[in-house]
């Protein structure tokens, strides 16, 4: 049984996933999105942070990609769950149950660090589910010599038709507009790589089972239908939020957001908030403040669970290398 369940890998559920390896807590962590980063991946990657202590200046996704470093020390133990919304919160005996899209965890105490809501992938409206119609991307491989489609003109879209053309892919970049939203030096890094289909809209789909076979679409000018044959279809149309289960999961708030005591404990013992998802008198919305309610969250959690042990060590004195 887990000790706390982080939900959300946004900058405050990973520094709450770094504190709780350093505190020797089980953890877990559940991200509905494919990646972690929260609204600095989902919204604003590109843009340079400048109030961060100790970066002067960085992207959102280099500021990232260090929390992913930072916790790549408790890899072994601290196992993270992409493409799994928390649904679900019921409380047992002793301990909670959360029911994702993909899986139930069992455990002792919960740290809500949901952010503004549960980024999910617009999703291609499609008769059924296809196994080959992909969200997200998490091993480049399979794509070798495979013929891909990849749907979307933002950066996410070509940054990933880029990434799959070099890894052996055979990629067709199919977008709605003759203009891209991506970075132009992007755009021209792909046409040397791929091909480009535009201004194409997706009609459907034709499968045999769960297998996508062919894309359909239909040329935004002309009106004529073609089809495209394709081994996987990744699409990349951004995210949406999903709706606040706050009250389903009976816990107190306002406008969706979490009321929390000054030990970020919600009103339901066991379960902690913290980050942009909370609301007490003087909150501040930013990465930093975020990150320090999550320091005092999974203190709490520690000191609950192991009231006999000193939870406050300094990482100074924790980490010998
Ligand atoms: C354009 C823009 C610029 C900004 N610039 C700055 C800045 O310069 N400095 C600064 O300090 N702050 C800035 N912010 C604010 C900053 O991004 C937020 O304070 C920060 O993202 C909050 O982090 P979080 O982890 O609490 O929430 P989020 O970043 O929202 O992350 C929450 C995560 O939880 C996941 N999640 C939610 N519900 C569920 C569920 N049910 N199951 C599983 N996962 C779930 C979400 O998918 C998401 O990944 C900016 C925000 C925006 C939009």
């Amino acid at each position: 049984m887990l000790e706390v369940l982080i939900i959300g890998a946004g900058p405050t559920g990973l520094y709450a996933a770094f504190l709780a390896g350093l505190r020797k807590l089980n953890a877990a962590v559940i991200e509905s999105a494919g990646e972690a980063g929260g609204q600095l991946t989902a919204v604003y990657k590109d843009k340079f942070i400048y109030d961060i202590p100790g970066f002067p200046k960085i992207t959102a996704l280099d500021y990232i990609k260090e929390q992913v470093k930072q916790l790549d020390r408790f890899k072994d133990e601290i196992p993270f769950y992409y493409d799994n919304e928390a649904l679900e919160i019921n409380r047992k005996e002793d301990h909670f149950e959360v029911i994702t899209n993909k899986q139930t965890l069992l455990t002792k105490n919960i740290l809500i660090a949901h952010g503004g809501g549960g980024f999910v992938p617009q999703k291609l409206k499609l008769d059924k589910e296809y196994d080959n119609v992909l969200y997200f991307v998490k091993d480049l491989t399979i794509f070798k010599d495979k013929k891909v489609a990849v749907l979307g003109g933002g950066d996410s879209a070509l940054d990933w038709a880029v990434s799959i053309a070099d890894n052996g892919g055979n990629v067709t970049l199919v977008h709605r507009r003759n203009e891209f939203r991506a970075l132009p030096s992007t755009v021209e890094e792909f046409k040397e790589k791929g091909t480009i289909l535009t201004p194409q809209l997706v009609e459907g789909v034709i499968g045999e089972e769960k297998i996508a076979k062919k894309l359909v679409l239909k040329n935004a000018e002309t009106k004529e239908l073609s089809e495209l044959d394709v081994d996987y279809i990744v699409v990349n149309y951004g995210f949406v939020l999903s709706k606040s289960k706050l009250a389903e999961w009976n816990i107190e708030g306002d406008k969706g957001l979490i009321n929390v005591d000054s030990r970020m404990q919600t009103s339901q013992p066991g379960i902690y908030a913290a980050g942009n998802g909370v609301n007490y008198m003087g909150k501040v919305k930013l990465i930093s403040v975020g990150q320090g309610e999550a320091a005092i969250a999974i203190q709490a959690i520690a000191n609950n669970l192991y009231p006999e042990r000193n939870n406050s060590e300094h990482s100074s004195s924790l980490i010998k290398e």
